[in-house]
């Protein structure tokens, strides 16, 4: 079935979305100290707990893409579901426009359910077979029945679906008549019905065939420009990340260890986990031609277990600089300096850059972060 992302897309005209103050680039949601444990079974009598957040800090800001990235299993779909509140963390703090959505009841948490939605991995599993593209795109409202008047919904249901690429008369097809990537489309404006601030993107496009990606990509991207929506994009794929991110944080058992504007953390790598993430992902043909890191990064062993982390840098397991320093304390975040170590509590580098209210930073979480030589020798 021909996708109709092939042909051009007229811009919707959009209904207006309800915003809070905030303007476009600045703080929306902030995480601080997020922590998240499970109980799980240790033996047959016991039970442990498994430590699937530790500590956790990051921000989304209005109308950008926060990418984040990590092996499986380091805690990715689980501070999405804190930042969705479909988790209540152990302790920290989520803040959204400045608000803590965890103490909201009543209408104000209606409203705030509203800002923030989701898109799930899989287009075939997330919609009901039984209802049409219209009905599912429609269904949030039953939830917010003031949001939109009975008479208004046709018309938004044409504007949401041609905003993703589909036609008026796809209203009346079943999810089963749709390809993939016109089904994950359907996720899409079905998202966006309620007019939310922020989409989480839990591996969006990686159920879909290679040639419908990048169509599914740009909708996504047109939508941004045209609402300005932030996304938080979850995914293993890192050119897809880079490609669609302004700031990325990459995770490993349940810390973020590096974090700050997409192409520094990219191109510049500060953190040894990021730089072997990294040697193992293709690069796009611009970054080859750049240069910089030549060698694949190989660690050894296995990601150890979260119900037993290690002490001090949960990565020094497996990481081919570990010092004694790294086994006895945690390395708080260390702003890097452009060119040059980060200002962290053992590299002793210069001091890091005056701070700048509101402005991404590059932090990185290790206390013998790469120089850029070690980069370009692939060390
Ligand atoms: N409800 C739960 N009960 C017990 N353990 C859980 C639960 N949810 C997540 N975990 C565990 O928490 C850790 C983090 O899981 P999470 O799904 O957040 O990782 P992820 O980075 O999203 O992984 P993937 O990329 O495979 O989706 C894992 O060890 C996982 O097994």
């Amino acid at each position: 079935m021909p996708d109709p992302a092939n042909t051009p897309r007229t811009p919707a005209p959009a209904t207006a979305t309800a915003r809070t103050t905030t303007a476009d680039g600045e703080p929306l949601v902030e995480a601080r100290g997020v922590t998240k444990t499970f109980r799980v079974p240790r033996s047959a009598s016991g039970s442990t707990r498994l430590h699937a957040l530790a500590g956790v800090d990051l921000t989304v800001r209005r109308g950008r893409t926060l990418g984040l990235v990590g092996e499986s299993g380091c805690g990715k779909s689980t501070l999405a579901r804190v930042l969705l509140m479909l988790e209540r963390p152990d302790a920290g703090t989520v803040r959204y426009a400045g608000a803590d959505p965890f103490a909201l009841r009543g209408e104000p948490l209606l409203r705030w359910r509203r800002r923030v939605q989701m898109v799930f991995q899989d287009p075939f599993a997330s919609l009901n077979p039984r209802l049409s593209a219209g009905e599912l795109i429609a269904e949030p409202w039953r939830s917010h029945p003031g949001l939109i008047s009975r008479d208004g919904r046709e018309r938004r249901v044409r504007e949401l679906l041609d905003m993703v690429g589909l036609r008026p008369g796809d209203a009346h097809r079943y999810p089963q008549e749709f390809s993939g990537g016109q089904r994950q489309r359907i996720g899409i404006a079905r998202a966006l019905a309620l007019n939310p601030e922020v989409i989480v993107c839990d591996e969006p496009v990686s159920a879909l065939d290679l040639s419908v990606q990048a169509q599914v990509l740009n909708v996504l991207t047109d939508v941004q420009a045209e609402l300005g929506v932030a996304y938080v994009f979850i995914s293993h794929d890192l050119p897809v990340v880079r490609h669609m991110s302004d700031q990325v944080a990459v995770m490993y058992l349940g810390r973020v260890v590096e974090s700050g504007p997409a192409e520094r953390v990219f191109t510049a790598p500060r953190h040894p986990y990021t730089a072997s993430l990294l040697s193992a992902a293709p690069r796009p043909p611009a970054a080859a031609a750049e240069g910089g890191r030549t060698g694949r990064i190989v660690l050894a062993g296995e990601v150890p277990s979260p119900a037993d982390p290690p002490s001090g840098c949960r990565f020094r397991t497996r990481c081919w600089q570990a010092e004694e320093v790294c086994a006895e304390v945690l390395p708080p975040d260390a702003p890097v300096l452009a060119g040059s170590a980060p200002a962290g509590p053992v590299s002793g580098g210069p001091a890091p850059e005056e701070p700048v209210p509101d402005r991404p930073r590059h932090l990185v979480a290790c206390h013998l972060p790469l120089e850029p030589a070690d980069r370009a020798a692939g060390r």
